[in-house]
């Protein structure tokens, strides 16, 4: 059998990455919010005419929650795959997990606020 070159190997490893991004947008009700969230600040942004670094930080602040909230979600699929009953490691690791989306959550809010407050009021 061919072997498959890099640039194909690289393709079909894209492949992959959207379908788990698709995959995560159809399962996860919080990504669903969130990726609702960010629709709705890409409107406002449009709307307000942010200059150009607030769309570089608006969109790094989407992306930041989105991207942690899909590795969350990985690890939390991990736990329940490798250790399906109730265990305090278990417990911790999905807590700290859960910790780091609220963590870019709270950053992502404060940048929010930070770009429209002034625009609204
Ligand atoms: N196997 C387990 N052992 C110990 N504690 C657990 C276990 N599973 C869940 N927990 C506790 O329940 C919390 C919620 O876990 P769960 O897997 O339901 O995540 P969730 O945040 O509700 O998931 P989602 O993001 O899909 O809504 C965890 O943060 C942890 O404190």
């Amino acid at each position: 059998m061919r072997k498959e070159t890099f640039v194909e190997n690289r393709i079909k490893s894209v492949g992959f990455a959207l379908r788990g991004a698709l995959l995560l947008i159809r399962t996860e009700a919080s990504i669903k919010i969130q990726v609702a969230l960010a629709v709705l600040v890409t409107i406002a942004g449009f709307y307000y005419q942010i200059s150009n670094t607030e769309w570089i930080l608006q969109v790094l602040a989407i992306s930041l929650v989105v991207g942690i909230e899909g590795a969350n979600t990985a690890i939390e699929k991990i736990c329940d795959f490798i250790h399906p009953d109730f265990d305090e490691r278990i417990g911790f690791i999905k807590d700290v997990s859960a910790g780091a989306v609220m963590l870019v959550s709270i950053g992502a809010i404060i940048v929010g606020l930070i770009i429209y407050l002034p625009k609204v009021f």
